[in-house]
């Protein structure tokens, strides 16, 4: 049975963990290029845990810059076994105030400038993503909200936009039209990502304003955004130590066979395969490739 080493990304505002047994930053190198930042490795409730702010400390990548191959390979690389994402967003839907965590459950990319796949030519493969997120741990991170008492969704669509630039009001409407539950800019292609490194993902959104389509509310500024994530700052560290409190024991996989999802996946006749991309595969698709 496999040992669970609990893998946290954290987007804006979230660029440490406090509390963790025997914090050490190690960079790890990539054939992606480099990650956002070195990682942070310790323990928490007995669980292994590494730590990555997806903007680098300091925030200094924007959401295309971020190379998002890098940062998933540096987590499969570190043993990461599970992955959650921390990511501040846009509430679409009024009954999601500011404040609400949410345990997004779909996605919808609308990105455009940025590497999302490890695959291309010479080792084609296609993995499935009807249910983008890992039921077990998704459950995890609502019964640990729950626990804590902290304000949360079960399920919701993010709609992932390129940016920098936050919506217009013409698009604000039209993502509510599509029925989208929050909006953010980072969680594509990472969730896409780890399901080809074969990593259980799940995503917990923070709402930090109404975007820009509330009549009653000011339209999203960074500053509001900061403002919130500061009051929410121990809610999020409580969810993060919960969900790890609730990790411990024996790791079971997951219900969607996500740890075993390339054996279906890979297009590419063995003879036609190009070795150097093989080479760079090593940590996403090592399993397969032995
Ligand atoms: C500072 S608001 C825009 C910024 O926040 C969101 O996500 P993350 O927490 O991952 O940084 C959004 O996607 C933008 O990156
Ligand atoms: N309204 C918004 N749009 C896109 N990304 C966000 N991150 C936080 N709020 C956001």
């Amino acid at each position: 049975m496999t040992k669970r080493v609990l893998g946290i990304i954290g987007g804006s505002g979230v660029y440490n963990i406090d509390g963790l047994e025997n914090p050490t930053w190690k960079k790890i190198e990539t054939p992606w290029g480099d990650p956002s930042d070195a990682l942070l490795f310790g323990t928490y409730a007995g669980v292994d845990m590494v730590f990555l702010p997806r903007h680098g400390r300091g925030h200094v990548q924007t959401p295309t810059t971020i190379n998002y191959r890098a940062n998933i390979d540096a987590m499969k690389r570190a043993g990461v076994t599970d992955l959650i994402s921390v990511s501040a967003c846009g509430s679409l839907k009024e009954e999601l105030p500011p404040g609400t965590f949410v345990i997004v459950d779909q996605f919808i990319d609308r990105t455009f400038a940025r590497e999302k796949s490890f695959f291309g030519p010479g080792f084609v493969a296609h993995v499935p993503m009807a249910h983008p997120v890992c039921p077990a741990l998704s459950n995890a991170l609502v019964e640990a909200a729950a626990q804590e008492n902290i304000r949360h969704a079960k399920g919701g669509t993010y709609i992932c936009m390129e940016g920098p630039q936050f919506s217009t009001l013409a698009e604000s409407h039209l993502y509510r039209s599509w029925n989208c539950a929050v909006i953010g800019m980072t969680a594509m292609p990472e969730a896409k990502l780890a399901r080809e490194a074969e990593l259980p993902y799940a995503l917990v959104g923070m709402v930090t304003d109404y975007d820009c389509w509330h009549p009653d509310h000011e339209h999203v500024t960074v500053d509001a955004v900061i403002k919130v994530i500061h009051e929410n700052a121990a809610n999020a560290r409580k969810i993060v130590c919960a969900v790890a409190e609730r990790l411990t024991g024996t790791r079971k996989p997951s219900p969607l066979g996500i740890e075993t999802v390339l054996d279906v996946a890979v297009m590419t006749a063995p003879e036609k395969r190009d070795p150097a991309l093989m080479a760079k595969l090593d940590a996403v698709a090592g399993r397969i490739l032995k």
